[in-house]
Parts: C-alpha cells; structure tokens; sequence
C-alpha cells in the first residue's frame, strides 16, 4: 500500500509495515539522460518514494515497451514538461549507485558551464559510444559457500525469483523475464538485494557486449583414466602454463570437441566462457630499466615529487632532452603507491613509440592505450578496464582527459603546445589542457606540461602569474617552471640553414630542391644514412589550374580548389575536396576552355615524392602522411620500417614533428616553410615556430651530429630567425608584446560563434541579427560578422562572428540561450570557446 500525497505527509507506510520518515521530499522527479539510437535525450521520471537517487547514478528505466539504463542528471521538484504529472513514468529502480565519482561529475558539469555546453553533450564525449544504449538490467544470484541455508523466511515473490535464479546454471535472468514470471517482482527483488542474495546489474548493450570465448582450463594432472591421446592433450596444456583458448588448442593438438568434452567429463580440464579483452595489445617487449639521470633531469624529478597535490609544472626541456625518461621516473612511484597516471599525446602517430618506452619500462598490462581510433569495442573494454581501479598508465589522445580512472595521481600533457589538444567541433569545444587543470584541481593530483616550445599560454603562466589573469582564470595555482636547457650527453641542437629560394631560383636552379638540399640528399645515398622532409602540405599540390586560361578546378560543394592526389605511379589521377572529401578523376582537358594543359601548384608529399624518384633513382623514400596511414597500425609499419633502414628517407607531413626519437636521422629538410607563415590567423607565427622547431628537433639525437636545411621565400621573417637560433625566448618576447597590444589570447579571452546554413541569405542574416543584439553590450569587443574564409563548405554557407573580451568581462557575457533563439531552424551554431583555429 503506497501513500500517493507525500507532499502531506511526512510518514509513509511500507509494505512491511514498518514506518520510515522521508526525509527528501522535495525532489519527486529526476531529469535522465537516455542514449537510444535515433532517440537519445533527456527525458523526465517520477522517483518512487523507496528509492533516493542521485546525479550519476545509473538507473533502469521504462521507455516505450523496453527497460533502459539511463544516468541521472538532474533532480527536480517540479516536472519541466507539459504533462500532467500521473502521466510521467517512473525510475525502474537504480541499478549503480555513484557511478560516476564525484569530481568526475564535477569535471563534467565544469566542462559543460564554461564551454556552454548542455550535460548530456559531455557525458557523449566523455563515455565510450553507445553505453547506455540498449542496455539491459540483469539480476543475478550471489554465489555463496553454504547453499544450503532455508529461505522460508523469504516472502513468497522473493522466494520465487531465488527458485527461478537457482534453477538456472549461471543463475542470471534479465529484470524483464522475472518480471513475466514473478509478481510483485519489485518487492521481491528489494528484499533479495537487503539481505545480499542478489544483485543486479546493467548489461552493456549487444553491439558493445565484452567478447567471450571458450577457453580450456587445467585442473587435474594426476593420470587416472587418460587415453593416450587424451594424455598428449594434458602435457601440452600443461606446457603451456594450464590454459589456452578452446580452438588454440584444437589446433595445436589436431583433436576434436568430443575428445576435450570427454577429458573434461573425466574431470581433467574444465572449459568456461572467458573475456577476451579487446584492448589495443603492443608487442612483448623486453623490459628497460630507469635510466640515471643527468642533472637538469633530477631537478625536474625533485619537482614534480615534493609535490603534495595539486600544483601545475611546465617541463620546458628543449628537443631530446629527455623528458620522457622524465615522465616515467614521475609514473614510477605513483603506481607504486597504488595510483594511476593519464599520459595525454597529441595524435596517434607517435603514440606507437611513446606506448612502446612506457610498455617497455612497466610491463604490457599496466598500459592502456585510449583514443577515438579504437573500434567501439576496444573502447569499450579499455573504459572498462580503467573502472577497476588497479594501479595503471593510460596513455591517449584528448578525449582521453576523461578517462575513468578511479585513483589518479599524476596527469602529464607531453607537447602541450599542440593544437590538436583542442576540438573545433562537435561541442563540447574543449581543450585538453584546460580540463586537465580542472581535473588536477579535482583530483588533488600534479599536472605536468611538458614541450620544447611551450604554449604562450602556460609560458605566461610561468612569468607573469601574478600580473596576468591566464585565460584558465579558473585555476588559480602557481605554475613551477622546470627547465631541461640541454640535449642528453650535451649533444647541440643541430645547426639549421636558412636557404633563400628567391636566390635558387635567380642562380638558374628551377628544381623544389636548393643545391644544398640536393646535395645532402646525394651524400644520404652514397653514405646510406637516414632523413626525414618535412612538406606542410599532403597531397600532391594544393591545386590545379589551366595554362591556357586560368581555370582553377574546384570544388562543386565548397568554395576552394580541389587538390590533386596520386598516391602512386600507375594510380589513378584524383581530384580531392581537403573539406569535404570529395573526389573526381582530373579531367584529361580543361573543362572551360578544353586546353589539354593543367598544370598542378605548389607541393605537395606526393609531388616531392615523385621529384624524388626522379632526381634521385637510389635514395629509397617512405611516404609518412594522412594518405599512408589511413588504416590501422599503418604508423607502426611504417616507422618500424624507417627504423630499421629500410629507407633512407622519411617523407611527409606534421605528423612528422611530434615526438619521433630516432637516434640516425642526421639530416633533417624543410621543404617550404612559407607555407606555414602565411595563415591569416593570429596564432600562425606562433604555430610555425613551434612546428619548425619541433621539426628541426629531430635531427642529431644520436651520436652523429645532425643538420637541418630549411627552404623558404622569406628568409628575413622573425620566425625564421628564432628557429635558426633556437631562440624560444626572443621569439615569445615579440609575440606577446603583439599580443598584449591587441588584447588577443593569453591577454584578452575570445569567443568565436560559427554560424552555418543551406540557405547563404538567412545565415548572413541571422549574423546580423546576432551581431546587432550583441553590440549593445559592452562587456566585448565585436569582430564581424564576417564570412568564413572559406565560405561554403558542403554546401553550407558559414559566417562568423568573434567576441575579444577581457578575462575580468566574464559576467558580462550574452545569455547564450536568448543567442540561440535568434537562430532559425535552418541555421546551426557552434560557440567555440577559446577558439584555436579561427578561418
Ligand atoms: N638520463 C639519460 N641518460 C641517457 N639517455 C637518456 C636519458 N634520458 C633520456 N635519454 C634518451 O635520450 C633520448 C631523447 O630523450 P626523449 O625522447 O625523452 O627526449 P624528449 O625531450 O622527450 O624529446 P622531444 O621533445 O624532442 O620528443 C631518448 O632516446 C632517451 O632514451
Ligand atoms: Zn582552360
Ligand atoms: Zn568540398
């Protein structure tokens, strides 16, 4: 019997009779969010007066004819829906209580509030795809030593479900069977999960469902009644360490089924379903031991270890000087202490040789490897994986920061300078970095930062803590600086040649290769030595254009050219859309005025691979760019080949910059550094110099010395200058005082709002609509609304419109809700906050 008015009464009776006081009336209603494919939201329930829910709690809930798991976001006192309230449904029940800890969902809410992002768009980016989805609550027995206890006590629903439960081998039934079977299932199941004999659970959804196989266990080698043949399958099983998978073992011993049925009968072995882990495995490798360190390394250790809690460390250790060896001797004593650690990398591409130094030095199974090029389930497995707490490294890429480990103890962000850190789109358009420090703060742990050319951001930070509001003003801990001036042993930075390509070109060399390069690349064939060129672009040319008159080929959905793309001699000829992707065969004439001659501009990796061939018929090239290493594991092939001499050459794109370590690349060549100083974006100096250096870094980490030969048209451009003299200081001397001047980032704050549309007019319209609104508020400077440099891209139109703003105007900000209501149905809105890329 329930009391429906509880709002009158503050005692409510129970079915057993028994009085309790409720003490949380108010709430009656929860806001969850559902994850069900193509209906997916927040959706509204009634809390049933027995159960206390709280936010982050996994729930069961009805939808439609199905039980779904949900999380709970929110507690209302009122229903915010239009319904009358006997026509909500309610909570099932609430299957994991505090599943998400709570800084973690203080993380959450902390990530939707400052990038104006609703709840559940977080919780999106933040767990594995598809978790809730089709979720299925399970009930299941407790296994206990003494079965044979009476149960008479139970009430009879209680007493059913336990005969149902126990009549089944795994005594294991969906929540929805029971409830056909058994009525008043619930009363039943609450007085089971008090008195501990059952637990439910929430089985993750079929797509997503861990993977199991049969696997064959050693239980009895003492020969009683073994065939021959039986005995041959004992001893190889046995050799084997006891367990193998069912159809290994088939193999290796060519039996059958019947036979290991037979032997298990007999009671020699026991076969069970067992999880095979689909997490990404690397190689065994052989263990390393710490390496000792030298003294700018020490101090560096000595820092980030007397830290007790929170605190922020720029590790500012030039190229190769050892701040990897750094991060692992950090990681040491925090798995020994129990803890885990998250390792943050900027792109996969170099995770296969980072994962491999932290494999080699901790073992394979304290590593995870986590990032979005995982399939559905390997996430799945390695989410999973992280929730059980034990002591662990995981190492990922920026959704990574969200990885659920239970005890962290230390968060490390290698190349923090690195923009792919920050995500433009979807929302929530966080940056690592930035939920990094939250998550330190939360967590009570060190965040270390580490890069050879730090970001302006934490390089103020570090100076001017106490004049400069840094743009994470929510983070109010002192950066400790921490700086690693030299290369291991005192190797020198290499030595790096500026060649003016205007002067090539008036001496009569007409060839993408200055005499200089070609010379070094002459001397790596004869000698056998190994290089890498650096191309800023992919693709073969960024466009192609008619001799005859002038025609650019370009994209029917975009408004740029498309590039050409052949990977190969022999390979079809394509056209590529770099936005959209899309493709066309290059017309053999020119589509306006049918002159056969179009001719490709600029270079791309393929064009300077092909020039390679050419000029150079010996000197044997890898290809290392978006194209190549498309499919999974490609990165790994592909530098494992390089390393072990396979090529003298290593061709290709940024992904080139981060963290390759390879001690016999002596010469390093940029082929045109223009194109990286020529963006039309405030943060392009800052960009370049911090590829170019990076670039230039992997030259002479080994024994021999190394050498850089950079190409350009502009060999007077600062930037320029500072990577010739490694200068990071000189450089960010005169980039902030632009800054500064112009009140951009770290100084000023900005916000960009993108606005896109099918339909150019209604778009250009509703900028200025915005744009209108907003100018009346003068807590921000307004820049535009102004086109997109690329105005249409997929056939939308985009227009934008930045906010400048002082850190200190945060109050003042638009109520981004009225922002969005200026929007009509056709028009989308993305507020990038802090934006990174503003084109
Ligand atoms: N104390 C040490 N003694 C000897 N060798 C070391 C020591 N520390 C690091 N090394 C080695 O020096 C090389 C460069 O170190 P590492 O790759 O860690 O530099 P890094 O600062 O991370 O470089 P980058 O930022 O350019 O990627 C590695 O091969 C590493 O094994
Ligand atoms: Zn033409
Ligand atoms: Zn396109």
């Amino acid at each position: 019997m329930y009391i429906n008015d509880i709002n009158s009464l503050d005692l409510v009776v129970n079915e057993n009779q028994e009085f309790y006081r409720v003490t949380t009336n108010k709430n009656q209603y929860v806001e969850v969010l559902v994850d069900f494919p193509g209906n997916s939201g927040l959706f509204t329930y009634r809390i049933p007066i027995q159960l206390e829910i709280r936010p982050g709690d996994i729930l069961s809930v009805p939808f439609g004819s199905q039980q779904l798991g949900a999380i709970a976001i929110r507690l209302l006192a009122e229903p915010n829906i239009d319904l009358a309230p006997d026509k909500i449904r309610e909570v099932e029940d609430v299957v994991t209580s505090g599943f998400f800890a709570s800084a973690y969902w203080e993380l959450l809410n902390r990530v939707a509030s400052y990038y104006y992002t609703p709840l559940i768009q977080v919780i999106r980016a933040a767990l594995p795809p598809g978790l809730l989805g089709r979720s299925q609550r399970r009930v299941r027995l407790i296994k206990r030593q003494n079965e044979q206890l009476s149960f008479a006590f139970l009430s009879p629903p209680a007493q059913q479900i336990l005969q149902l439960l126990q009549s089944q081998p795994s005594g294991d039934y969906s929540f929805h069977y029971l409830q056909q079977k058994v009525k008043a299932t619930y009363r039943g199941m609450r007085e089971l999960l008090r008195i501990g004999l059952v637990e439910s659970y929430l089985e993750p959804p079929r797509t997503n469902r861990p993977k199991l196989q049969k696997a064959v266990i050693l239980i009895d080698t003492v020969d009683r009644d073994l065939t021959n043949r039986q005995r041959e399958i004992l001893e190889v099983l046995r050799r084997r360490g006891g367990e193998l998978w069912h159809s290994e073992l088939l193999q290796i011993c060519s039996t059958s089924s019947s036979t290991l049925k037979s032997m298990e009968q007999k009671g020699y072995i026991a076969i069970e379903e067992r999880e095979v882990l689909r997490t990404e495995q690397g190689q065994v490798l052989d263990l390393d031991t710490p390496k000792l360190l030298n003294i700018a390394q020490e101090n560096a250790l000595a820092t980030i270890q007397k830290l007790n809690g929170f605190a922020q460390v720029l590790l500012h250790g030039v190229t190769g000087s050892g701040k990897t060896e750094v991060y692992l001797q950090a990681i040491a004593p925090i798995l020994a202490q129990g803890k885990s650690a998250l390792v943050l990398v900027p792109e996969i591409g170099l995770t296969p040789q980072l994962t491999d130094r932290f494999r080699a030095r901790f073992g394979n199974n304290k590593i995870s490897v986590y990032h979005s090029a995982l399939s559905d389930g390997e996430r799945y497995d390695t989410w999973r994986q992280m929730l059980t707490g034990t002591p662990q490294i995981v190492i990922g890429t920026r959704s990574a920061i969200f990885a659920p480990l239970p005890n962290l103890g230390l968060i490390i962000l290698d190349e923090e300078h690195d923009s792919s850190f920050k995500q433009d789109s979807p929302i929530p358009t966080y940056h690592a970095r930035t939920v990094a420090q939250w998550r330190a703060e939360l967590e009570n742990c060190p965040l270390v930062l580490g890069s050879a050319t730090p970001s302006l951001e934490s390089w103020v930070s570090v100076s001017q803590q106490s004049t400069v509001n840094s743009q994470q003003s929510t983070v109010n801990s002192p950066t400790l600086y921490s700086p690693l001036p030299e290369r291991i042993n005192s190797r020198p930075l290499p030595p790096v040649e500026i060649i003016d390509m205007r002067q090539e070109l008036q001496d009569g060399n007409r060839s993408i290769f200055s005499r200089s390069l070609q010379e070094a690349l002459q001397h790596l064939e004869q000698t056998g030595r190994q290089g890498i060129l650096f191309i800023h672009r992919r693709g073969h040319s960024t466009f192609v254009s008619c001799r005859s008159c002038g025609y650019v080929v370009e994209c029917p959905h975009c408004d740029v050219s498309l590039a050409y793309h052949q990977t190969e001699a022999g390979a079809p000829q394509l056209l590529r859309c770099h936005y959209c992707n899309y493709v066309s065969v290059h017309p053999k004439h020119c589509p306006e005025c049918s002159s056969p001659y179009l001719k490709f501009f600029g270079s791309g990796t393929q064009r300077v691979a092909q020039e390679l061939s050419r000029q150079f018929p010996g000197l044997k090239y890898i290809r290392f760019d978006s194209d190549t290493t498309r499919n999974k594991g490609a990165h790994r092939t592909l530098l494992t080949q390089f390393a072990n001499g396979e090529a003298n050459l290593l061709v290709g794109t940024q992904m080139l910059t981060k963290g390759l370590d390879l001690p016999q690349v002596t010469l390093v060549g940029v082929v045109a550094a223009d194109g990286l100083l020529n963006l039309s974006d405030y943060r392009a100096s800052e960009r370049a110099f911090q590829t170019l250096t990076q670039v230039a870094g992997r030259a002479g980490r080994g024994d021999d010395p190394g050498r850089v030969i950079m190409q350009t048209y502009t060999p007077e451009h600062p930037v320029i200058e500072a990577v010739k003299y490694h200068n990071y200081q000189s450089f960010v001397k005169a980039e902030l005082e632009q800054r500064q001047a112009l009140n951009y980032p770290p100084y000023g704050r900005l916000i960009l709002l993108r606005l896109s549309s099918f339909d150019p007019i209604q778009v250009q319209n509703t900028a200025g609509a915005i744009a209108t609104v907003l100018s009346a508020n003068p807590g921000f400077e307004l820049l535009g609304p102004a086109p997109a440099s690329v105005m249409r891209v997929a056939n939308r139109y985009r227009w934008q419109i930045l906010l400048k703003f002082a850190p200190e105007a945060l109050p003042q900000l638009p109520d981004w809700d009225e922002v969005r209501l200026l929007c009509p149905d056709g028009v989308s809105l993305t507020i990038d906050v802090d934006p990174l890329n503003i084109m």
